[in-house]
């Protein structure tokens, strides 16, 4: 049993400090991890104050690229400034967590399609270890590097680790309705086009999007929830709202072969 988790950028950051860790958030989050009893779990962070703020400054996107390696230096080294610190709570607290940086490992092509060799990763679990990623910059055809998210770091992972499990820990508690309620579950992006489109900010609302229907389309279940719902998620349980589209069955339980 793999489970692909994410800790948003939003929660182990302060976003409005530059290069600023949320430490009581990344302390209650790495205590979640460290108290929960998955066998083979691999952790994603995303950028919050660190990667955004210098991707921001280099005019980086994940489709803007640069070939400015004092940018990529940048970007690049905040986000690993970032991951040690992640890796350091995890350590801290027993969880044998090791540092996997995406831009040694992926690249996109010139339509920007990612691919990231999942070996290493596979083989760290197989030895016992929690692989630490992070959103990151990439090597792009054509483009020099550009962002790669977390999210899309999650969804190739959850891929080609046939994960059985997806959580991505953000600041909400999970994802809303028009009225500001947790949608339970989603099985079709439909489920959730209204309360996404209801959203006054066009930009996140697009990232929430895209996170929902990148979900739907893995084979396994996903969760959206927030701090408060971590503990359940690694416990196995229901948190915030879960997203399984055409690749989950329906009914686990009445799944008898
Ligand atoms: N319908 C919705 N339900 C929940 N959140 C929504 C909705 N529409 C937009 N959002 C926004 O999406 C955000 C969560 O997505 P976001 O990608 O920013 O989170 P994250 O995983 O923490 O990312 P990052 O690593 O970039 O910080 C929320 O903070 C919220 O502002
Ligand atoms: C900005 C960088 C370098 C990474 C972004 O990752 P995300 O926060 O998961 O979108």
């Amino acid at each position: 049993m793999t489970t692909v988790l994410k800790l948003g950028g939003s929660v182990v950051t302060e976003k409005d400090n530059p290069e600023q860790v949320d430490e009581v958030s990344l302390a209650r989050t790495t205590d979640a991890v460290a108290g929960s009893e998955v066998e083979r779990l691999v952790v994603v962070h995303g950028g919050g104050s660190f990667g955004h703020y210098h991707a921001a400054t280099h005019g980086v996107t994940t489709t803007q690229g640069t070939h400015d390696s004092g940018a990529v230096a940048d970007v690049h080294g905040a986000m690993k400034t970032l991951n040690r610190r992640v890796v350091d709570a995890l350590l801290a607290r027993d969880v044998p967590a090791v540092p996997v940086h995406p831009l040694s490992l992926g690249a996109r092509d010139a339509e920007g399609d990612l691919t990231l060799p999942a070996g290493s990763v596979r083989t760290l679990l197989d030895e016992g270890f929690v692989p630490v990623l992070h959103g990151d910059l990439v090597a792009h055809r054509g483009k020099g590097t550009t962002v790669v998210s977390g999210d899309e770091l999650v969804t190739s992972l959850a891929g080609s680790l046939d994960a059985e499990r997806v959580g991505m820990c953000s600041t909400v508690p999970g994802v809303l309705d028009a009225e500001g309620e947790v949608i339970p579950h989603i099985g079709a992006f439909e489920d959730a086009a209204a309360a996404l489109g209801g959203s006054d900010a066009t930009d996140v609302t697009g990232g929430m999007a895209a996170k929902v229907r990148s979900l739907l389309s893995l084979g396994a279940p996903a969760f959206v929830f927030g701090p408060d719902g971590l503990g359940a998620f690694l416990a196995g349980e229901e948190a915030g709202t879960r997203i399984d589209g055409a690749g989950t069955d329906e009914d686990e339980s009445a799944d008898g072969e």
